[in-house]
């Protein structure tokens, strides 16, 4: 057995190996070591091997999806190997094979996923020309995405896919490698490493032709992407490596390019706490606002949205028109379309995952009862959306109808309430085979049986207490109490001793039980193949059923929209084609939620206009006035508005956008070793490079992390070179007051703050946007408020009045944002140019030798 172990080991060795054995999966050596400890489960020895003792621990197999889960939430991956061999059908131990390879990215069952998100697989080929190849997909939805990107924008690409699991090529070099592992720090993913010959263009534009059924890739413009080919083939050999069979359901194909989707960088992504707080907590965030969806089909996709703005206005004018009609209530009818379609859709099990657990064979029986009740639902949703004045909900009323034939299918041969496994048996209904029927009758009938052999032998062994019964352990017996002992016919034979009673068996019972039994194990066996049968003719029906769960999620998703808009006050922005950002009482919905829940007053609605004439405001005002709250909500209405949702304002006018920076807060980054100074720099630089003037960009205090000085004239530089050359839209909060001259010298800039007055001595902040420089920066009232010491708050009073008189004396008179002089051009020195005149392949090492000396005496010369 242990040369089994081994030879199935030798093929993952980077996967702990669960191998079966009865009633547990039973891991040895290293792999039981690392199990006991991540487990928490006790390691045992069992004899020798090789002289050495076997170390081993194990789990049971009723309860292999806890520790499953825990192993892969470490970021582990498990090997599943069963029994596939009939015991004592051979010599030696029975035969066994890994069916499946449980990884993080690579999940199909119901209790590891996680409802609301995707598990995503990506794999990453480094390309030539300096490009990288990318394909992801999630192996329970029915798409594959293919990009490629420039290679210094790949983190950028990670962190907006998200994978769970990413596969990287052996044969990387070790600066690439080190960049993913750096990739990794964060967003926690699981790096696995794939042999380099299965990243090849060829072989990846064969299986991808292969899996769309396609002879090209045309179609899908998908035909040149060698780099994007080479990391499919990487990816599907993985998948089908792990399910143990290729992916039949994944049909569809999407190529994603650069420029199509509005920037997000991964700061803005944390900064406006779309997915996940500061804190990595799931809420409260934008998200977690948005996703009041019925069903976890329908979350994913609003996450999708979310995350994935394009900046083509279509989709999400499709989605407005498709929420403006479920908004609208038809004659005749009480309430919102919305309403009636959540209360449809409620209890609507994850048809996605279920259709590619059919074709990955999979499938529980319980889950295709769902997914027969899924698909009566799904029907009955149509006719309304059918009549609905919006091309997308026709769209979805044309993909609800269930494929021709599954219902009926599922209604026959599945049982209404089946067993949790087929091999429990009770799993198909009854009248769906006649041999199976046959089969249950004879175990069925074996209470009558019974009854009838109980009374014929009372009545011929005069023993009136006598039973005939049936136990798993023991099968059928007869029962005869001590008592009645003596009257016991002579071919009884004895089968076991209880304590008050003998039970025994006779040939009649003998032939029955064997008769009984056998029909129950041909029942199961034939129960199991019918199953089989069953998933073989749903196989043609996974298409469409993909097809009706991605309209599910759509129709979800736009009403949960239309609930929020409703429920929350939002409303529809409009689209133009000339840039500029203009927002009417605009709110933070996050923010606003949080003041209604702990009822501390009404959230201050305030208007944002950017326009090629204004394209930055200068924004100040205290600590506390709500700077940040009032940036954050403008690029939250903006992002709201481009995935095609309402938005918390009274009005909404949205030019072309290409992307959202944002450089807000400092957070040391101490895994990569930068200070909060570095990290502050790092990223103003990637906004100044990345930004254009279609971009929204917040920028909160920068300079703070240095001296006064140094702050104040690198703000100074970043404000001009936004106003100036990027000539993004940009919203500039900053508590240096210098900066409120910008505006001055700079036509497009406007002075904003926020509004707060005095009572007494403490401030109370009105959170209005108003035109103009803020006149003070009240930092001391806001530390009173915070409780800071009375001897504290005096003691910083006086040092600021003294401070503030000695500035007005010598202020000095530095043009902050003068243009830097151009850097004067350095002549050419004489080494430079005798060097320039070289030609190393033409000389001889003697010429060489020789240059070299006179190198040597020109530099002597240059330099005195
Ligand atoms: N428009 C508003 N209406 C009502 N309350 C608000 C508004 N804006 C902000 N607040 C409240 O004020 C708090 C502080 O806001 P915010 O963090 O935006 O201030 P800030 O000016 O950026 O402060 P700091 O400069 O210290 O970062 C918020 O948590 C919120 O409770």
């Amino acid at each position: 057995m242990m040369a089994q172990y081994l030879s199935l080991k030798a093929h993952h060795p980077d996967t702990l190996l669960f191998y079966r054995m009865g009633d547990f999966y039973e891991l040895f050596y290293a792999d039981a070591e690392k199990a006991a400890r991540l487990l928490d489960i006790t390691l045992t020895q069992r004899g020798q091997s090789a002289g050495q003792p076997v170390v081993m621990c194990g789990v049971p197999f009723h309860s292999v999806d806890t520790y499953l889960a825990r192993l892969i939430k470490l970021g582990e991956s498990v090997a599943i190997c069963e029994q596939v061999g009939e015991v004592g059908a051979a010599k030696g131990p029975v035969e066994r094979k890994v069916v499946r390879v449980v990884t993080p990215g690579t999940l199909t069952d119901a209790e590891l996923l996680q409802d609301k998100s995707d598990s995503l697989l990506l794999a990453v080929h480094a390309g030539t020309r300096n490009f990288c190849g990318l394909a992801w997909l999630s192996v329970t939805g029915a798409e594959l995405r293919l990009a490629e990107c420039p290679a210094d924008a790949l983190e950028a690409w990670i962190a907006r896919i998200s994978p769970s699991e990413l596969l990287y090529s052996a044969e990387v070099t070790p600066g690439f490698e080190q960049r993913l592992k750096a990739a990794r720090n964060g967003a926690a993913f699981t790096l696995s490493v794939r042999p380099a010959w299965q990243f090849d263009g060829g072989l990846g534009e064969r299986k991808l032709c292969e899996q769309m059924g396609s002879s090209s890739l045309t179609a899908w413009g998908a035909e040149s992407l060698a780099n994007a080919h080479a990391a499919a083939a990487a990816l599907l050999g993985y998948a089908e490596h792990t399910q143990g069979r290729s992916l039949s359901h994944v049909q569809r194909l999407a190529v994603e390019r650069d420029g199509e989707l509005i920037e997000l960088p991964p700061t803005t992504r944390r900064n406006l706490e779309l997915v996940q707080t500061l804190r990595g907590e799931e809420a409260p965030t934008l998200f977690s606002l948005l996703d009041t969806c019925m069903t976890g089909m329908g979350s994913r996709a609003l996450k999708r949205w979310l995350l994935a703005p394009r900046r083509d206005r279509s989709d999400a004018q499709a989605r407005l028109e498709a929420i403006a009609a479920l908004q609208t209530t038809p004659s005749g009818a009480t309430v919102a379309p919305w309403r009636a379609l959540r209360e449809r859709l409620k209890n609507t099990s994850d048809v996605e995952r279920i259709a590619a657990r059919i074709a990955l064979r999979q499938v529980r029986p319980r889950e295709l009862v769902a997914l027969r009740m899924a698909l009566a639902k799904a029907e009955a949703l149509a006719p309304a959306l059918a009549t609905a004045d919006s091309a997308l909900l026709a769209q979805m009323a044309s993909q609800l109808s269930p494929p021709p034939g599954c219902v009926e299918l599922l209604v026959a041969a599945i049982h209404p309430e089946p067993s949790a496994l087929v091999r429990d048996g009770g799993v198909i209904a009854n009248g769906h085979d006649a041999e199976l029927d046959e089969l249950r009758a004879i175990s069925e009938n074996s209470d009558a049986f019974l009854l009838q052999m109980e009374a014929s032998e009372r009545e011929r062994t005069g023993i009136t207490n006598l039973r005939v019964q049936f136990n798993r352990v023991h099968g059928f017996y007869i029962e005869v109490t001590q008592s009645a002992l003596s009257k016991v016919p002579d071919n009884y034979r004895r089968r076991q001793t209880l304590k008050n009673a003998e039970r025994f068996i006779t040939p009649e019972l003998k032939a029955f039980e064997d008769k009984a039994l056998s029909a129950q194990d041909r029942a199961l066996a034939r129960e199991k193949w019918l199953y089989e049968q069953l998933l073989d003719g749903l196989q043609a029906s996974v298409p469409a059923l993909t097809r009706l769960a991605g309209a599910l999620a759509t129709l979800d998703a736009l009403c949960a929209l239309a609930e929020r808009s409703h429920t929350l006050h939002w409303r529809a922005p409009t689209f133009v084609s000339h840039p500029c950002i203009d927002i009417e009482k605009g709110r933070h919905p996050v923010v606003e939620a949080r003041l209604a829940e702990k009822s501390s007053g009404a959230f201050i609605a305030n208007d944002t206009r950017l326009g090629p004439q204004q394209r930055m405001q200068v924004i100040t005002g205290p600590n506390m006035g709500g700077k940040s709250t009032y940036m954050r909500q403008v690029a939250i209405i903006v992002l709201l508005a481009s995935i095609g949702s309402h938005v918390p304002a009274a009005a909404c006018r949205l030019g072309p956008i290409d992307a959202i920076h944002t450089r807000i807060g400092a957070a040391d980054d101490l895994a990569n070793a930068q200070s909060t100074f570095m990290l502050e720099m790092t990223e103003a630089a990637q906004i100044l490079h990345g930004a254009t003037a279609h971009s929204l960009v917040l920028m909160d205090e920068i300079g703070r992390g240095t001296s006064t000085f140094d702050g104040l004239a690198l703000a100074a530089g970043i404000a001009a070179q936004l106003h100036d050359r990027t000539r993004a839209f940009t919203l500039f909060a900053t508590h240096y007051f210098e900066l409120t001259e910008f505006p001055a010298t700079h036509h497009a800039a406007v002075n904003m703050h926020v509004s707060a007055t005095e009572a007494g001595r403490d401030i109370v902040f009105l959170h209005e946007m108003q035109p103009g420089p803020a006149s003070k920066s009240y930092g001391i009232q806001v530390a009173r408020l915070a409780g800071m010491p009375a001897a504290v708050v005096n003691h910083a009073r006086q040092a600021l009045e003294a401070l503030e008189s000695q500035q007005q004396q010598a202020r000095a008179q530095v043009d902050l944002f003068a243009p830097a002089p151009v850097a004067e051009a350095s002549p050419v020195s004489a080494v430079e140019s005798a060097l320039t005149a070289l030609d190393p392949d033409a000389m001889s090492p003697r010429e060489a030798l020789e240059a070299l000396y006179t190198l040597k005496k020109l530099q002597t010369r240059d330099h005195g």
